[in-house]
Parts: structure tokens; C-alpha cells; sequence
């Protein structure tokens, strides 16, 4: 008999759970349910909100602002077509709460699939404070056979005078009108992508990178158009910019100074600089799990920690921070641990990725410079068209699709696409490269005419 700090006992070799899951978001909701279905007994802690950074703040309602964005153009190009739109108009509340009443309902789903698992929810932090034990916020001690930390990321807020006045991409969904003019730090994923919905909106948007490259792992000739388009668009660009201050004035207009500029004002900023693991008072350090530099928990292929019964996946592991790829790690992880399978690892090659901007960036494998580096001898394929739909509305604004080919042996190792659509499209090409098709493949593919997407069995 064991004798623990709270006074209660356990058996020794006996736990309250086998499973305990630190964060229900991606990974940890997948990773629980799935364990829980191959018959283990699943706790999981959520100290938000049920669906995680994906369903709650992140990929889900980005989503939807961005579609709720686009009409903006889809409008102005009806009338290209015939359409007379009178009275046309915007209500940014009401976008907002009807996007948060989805989030909404979404949550309540995931909690559902949870509980019709059988898996204790506790809506409160979790911390790990012993050996295999943890201990939420309300005091409650528990143990588990296995811990899987599942906590997610944060924004990284840069260190500088004035920092409290700044927002992230969490408050962004809840603003209560749409700024006139809006500062975004950072030429990333989230950067680029709210930049797009707020000039949709109508304000005026400024980017501040601290580089002068956006998108820096997306191939040059896409990230060059995204950035052309989006200048036509209004969207300003600074580069080599950082912050040196930013100040509250008493109208609340924040004056703002960055590296080389002139002071100037914003209603809003907002900063989009990366983001950094939830590990801080999680308690890894009682139990001895190895963190890396910048905080995230080192783990082998199995997702495994140095600590045997630990396990962390997404996110806080900062391996590729993209809700498929944190719900595929929680999946392998369930199946190797509880399935009674031979551990399998997560193939983390090959994974397609998205830009939702205005228009889209979409791409899988490697960017043509990658490939010159790593094979040599490549050939590119390109397309550089106008979409029809463009062409009436008289938008002059070009898509772009490239293809790379190892000319060794005529295998496509990445295809990139910036225009309408691109990451639908892209979805069904990633397939293609996953499997290691050859551009005779492609081209031996009869065209859907007319369609953008035949550009990709078109390539001359
Ligand atoms: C604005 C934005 C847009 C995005 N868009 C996309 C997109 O379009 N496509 C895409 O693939 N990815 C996108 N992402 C990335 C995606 O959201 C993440 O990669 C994904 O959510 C990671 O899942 P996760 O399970 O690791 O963590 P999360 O989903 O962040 O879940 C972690 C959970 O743990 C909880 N938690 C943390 N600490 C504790 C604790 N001590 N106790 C209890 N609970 C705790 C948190 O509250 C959170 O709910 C976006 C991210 C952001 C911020
Ligand atoms: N569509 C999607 O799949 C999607 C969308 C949003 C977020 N995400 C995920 O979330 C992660 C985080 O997104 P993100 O956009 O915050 O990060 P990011 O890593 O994509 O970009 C961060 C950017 O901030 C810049 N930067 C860093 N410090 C700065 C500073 N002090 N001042 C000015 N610029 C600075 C960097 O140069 C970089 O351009 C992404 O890496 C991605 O994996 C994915």
C-alpha cells in the first residue's frame, strides 16, 4: 500500500486512470477518444474551452471570417456579371457572433464524442505533481498509467515598451468593431491571413515583418505574387521592422514606433509573431520531462518523452503546428500505446499545407529551391494564368502553379499554387506527390475543362 500526499491510498501498480490527458484540442480530444475506444479508462483536463486553439481560436473561425471576407470581393465582381447589388453592406457583429455561436456548437460536440467514450472530462487545469500523479485546479489529486501532455501553443508576445496594448489572434475574434487601422507583427501564417480579412473589411492594413520575406517556408514565386497581390489589394507592407514602443493615447489611438519609421498611429495592433509551447507550471520539471529552448517537450518518433510513461503530442511538442498533423500524432499515439498494434510512428514528410489569404497559397513538398539544394538536378514546371472568373470580373489579379520534378527519374516533389481555390485543389494533388506519381502520371490524366485545376495535367 502506497500512502499519498492527500492522505488517500491507492495499490501499489494501481491507478484512478490509464490514461490521463493534459488539454482537450486537437491532439488530446483524438488521442482520448481513440484510447478510450480501444478500451482504456481516459480523464482529460481542459482549462479553456473543449475543442482547443483549432475549433475555439484558430483554424475553424478563421475560417469563416475568411469566407465572410470574401464576399467583400464576390460583390464588387457580381456586378461584372450582371448582378445589381443595392444597399450592400456589412455587420461585422453580427459575422462575429454567429461565427462564435458555431464555435459554440462545435464545442458542445466535441464534449459530447468525449463523454459517449466514457471519458471523464474535467473542465479545470491540470499539473502534473508526482509521479504519475496529477493534481487539478480544485485540489482533486489523481493518478494515471500513462500521461499524454497535450497543451497546445500560445502567441509570442515580443518584449517591448507598451506590449500590454497589443492583441493576438485570440482577441481578434472577438473585437467589438473593425479597426480603421490595424498594425499585424509578423509575415507568417497568421499575419498574412488576417491581413487579408481585415482589408476585406475595409481597414486599412499595415504589416510589419521583422524580415523583409514573408511566408519564409513557402516557395519565392508564390510568397513574391502573395505579396504583389495583396500591395494592389492596399495591404502596406514594412519591412526590417520592429517595435521600439507603443503608446496609449488619450483618444486610445496607439502611437506606434518601429525600427526606422516615423511615430505612427493605430486603433488597433495586433501580434502575430509566432507562437510558443504551453509548458510553464505544467510541473514537467517534478517529474523530470526534457524540454528544449524554446520550452517544447522533446519527444522521440513515438512521441514518446526521456520520462517512460509520458507521452506529448501538437502543438507543445513544436514539430509542425497544424491541427492534422497534432490530431494524427494523438491517433498513432492511442493505437501504439492502447491498441495492442506494434508502435507506429507519424510520417511527418510530404505535409500539404495552406495560406487562407486573399487569394490562397497552397503547397506540398519541396519548394523549388529545396530542391535544387537537396537533388540537383530538377525540372519546373509553371503555369501563370488568369483565372476566367477574373477575367470577367476584370480583376487583374494572376494565379500561380508550380511543379517540381526530380529529373532524375521524373517524380513531382512538390507542386505550390497561389489562386481561387488552391487548397481544395490541393488536397487531391498532395495525394498524387504523397505517392510518389511522376509527371508522365499527371500528364497521362485527361483535363476538367474548364477548370483551374487542370493546369496541373497541362504543364508544358
Ligand atoms: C489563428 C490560428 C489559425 C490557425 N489556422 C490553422 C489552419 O487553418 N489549419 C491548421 O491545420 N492549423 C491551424 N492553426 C494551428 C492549429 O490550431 C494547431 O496546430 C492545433 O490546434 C494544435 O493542436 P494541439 O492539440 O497541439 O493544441 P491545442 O488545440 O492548442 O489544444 C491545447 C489545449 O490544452 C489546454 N491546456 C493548456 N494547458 C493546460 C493545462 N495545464 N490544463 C488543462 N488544459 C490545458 C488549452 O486550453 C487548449 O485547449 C491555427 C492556429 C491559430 C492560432
Ligand atoms: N493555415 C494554417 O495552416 C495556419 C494558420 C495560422 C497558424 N498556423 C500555425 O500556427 C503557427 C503560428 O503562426 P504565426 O503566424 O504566429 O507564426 P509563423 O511562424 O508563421 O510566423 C511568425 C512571423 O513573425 C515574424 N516575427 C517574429 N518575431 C517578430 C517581431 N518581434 N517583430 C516582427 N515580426 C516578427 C517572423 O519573421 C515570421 O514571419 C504557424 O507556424 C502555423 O503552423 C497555421
Amino acid at each position: 500500500m502506497r500512502v499519498r500526499d492527500d492522505g488517500s491510498s491507492m495499490m501499489t501498480g494501481e491507478y484512478d486512470f490509464d490514461l490521463f490527458t493534459i488539454g482537450a484540442g486537437s491532439g488530446g480530444v483524438r488521442a482520448s477518444r481513440v484510447a478510450a475506444a480501444h478500451g482504456a479508462k481516459v480523464a482529460v483536463a481542459e482549462e479553456y474551452r473543449v475543442g482547443g486553439t483549432c475549433v475555439i481560436r484558430g483554424c475553424v473561425p478563421k475560417k469563416m471570417l475568411v469566407y465572410g471576407a470574401h464576399f467583400a470581393e464576390d460583390l464588387e465582381d457580381a456586378q461584372a456579371f450582371g448582378w445589381t447589388i443595392q444597399g450592400k453592406s456589412f455587420d461585422w457583429i453580427k459575422l462575429r457572433d454567429n461565427v462564435q455561436q458555431d464555435v459554440t456548437r462545435l464545442e458542445g460536440l466535441y464534449g459530447q464524442t468525449l463523454s459517449n467514450h466514457n471519458v471523464t472530462i474535467f473542465n479545470e487545469r491540470a499539473t502534473i505533481t508526482g509521479d504519475h500523479q496529477i493534481t487539478l485546479a480544485s485540489g482533486k489529486v489523481v493518478t494515471a498509467k500513462h500521461i499524454l501532455v497535450a497543451t497546445g501553443a500560445r502567441p509570442a508576445i515580443p518584449d517591448f515598451p507598451g506590449n500590454e496594448h497589443v492583441i493576438t489572434s485570440n482577441e481578434a475574434f472577438h473585437l467589438d468593431a473593425i479597426p480603421r487601422r490595424i498594425l499585424i507583427a509578423g509575415g507568417g501564417y497568421i499575419a498574412n491571413e488576417f491581413a487579408g480579412i481585415f482589408n476585406e473589411f475595409g481597414s486599412k492594413v499595415t504589416i510589419a515583418n521583422r524580415s523583409d520575406t514573408i511566408l519564409r517556408s513557402y516557395d519565392a514565386a508564390l510568397r513574391d505574387r502573395l505579396l504583389q497581390i495583396s500591395m494592389v489589394k492596399g495591404i502596406e507592407f514594412c519591412f526590417h521592422a520592429e517595435f521600439e514602443q507603443v503608446e496609449k493615447q488619450d483618444d486610445g489611438t496607439l502611437l506606434v514606433k518601429l525600427t526606422g519609421q516615423d511615430p505612427r498611429e493605430f486603433d488597433v495592433v495586433m501580434v502575430a509573431t509566432g507562437r510558443v509551447p504551453n509548458v510553464e507550471g505544467l510541473g514537467l520539471e517534478t517529474i523530470g520531462v526534457e524540454v528544449g529552448s524554446k520550452g517544447e517537450i522533446i519527444v522521440d518518433a513515438f512521441s514518446k518523452t526521456n520520462v517512460d510513461y509520458v507521452y506529448a503530442v501538437g502543438d507543445v511538442t513544436d514539430r509542425v503546428q497544424l491541427t492534422p498533423v497534432a490530431i494524427r500524432e494523438g491517433q498513432a499515439f492511442a493505437d501504439s500505446v492502447f491498441g495492442g498494434v506494434e508502435p507506429y510512428a507519424v510520417d511527418h514528410s510530404c505535409v500539404p499545407s495552406a495560406v487562407f489569404s486573399h487569394p490562397p497559397i497552397a503547397a506540398v513538398g519541396m519548394t523549388e529551391s529545396e530542391a535544387r539544394n537537396q537533388l540537383g538536378n530538377i525540372k519546373v514546371f509553371q503555369s501563370d494564368f488568369r483565372p476566367m472568373k477574373n477575367v470577367v470580373a476584370g480583376r487583374n489579379e494572376r494565379s500561380l502553379y508550380k511543379m517540381i520534378v526530380d529529373a532524375a527519374n521524373d517524380r513531382i516533389v512538390g507542386i505550390h499554387m497561389i489562386g481561387p481555390d488552391a487548397p481544395e485543389i490541393m488536397q487531391a494533388a498532395a495525394i498524387a506527390v504523397k505517392a510518389g506519381l511522376t509527371k508522365a502520371d499527371f500528364d497521362a490524366t485527361v483535363a476538367i475543362h474548364p477548370t483551374m485545376a487542370e493546369e496541373l495535367v497541362l504543364f508544358k
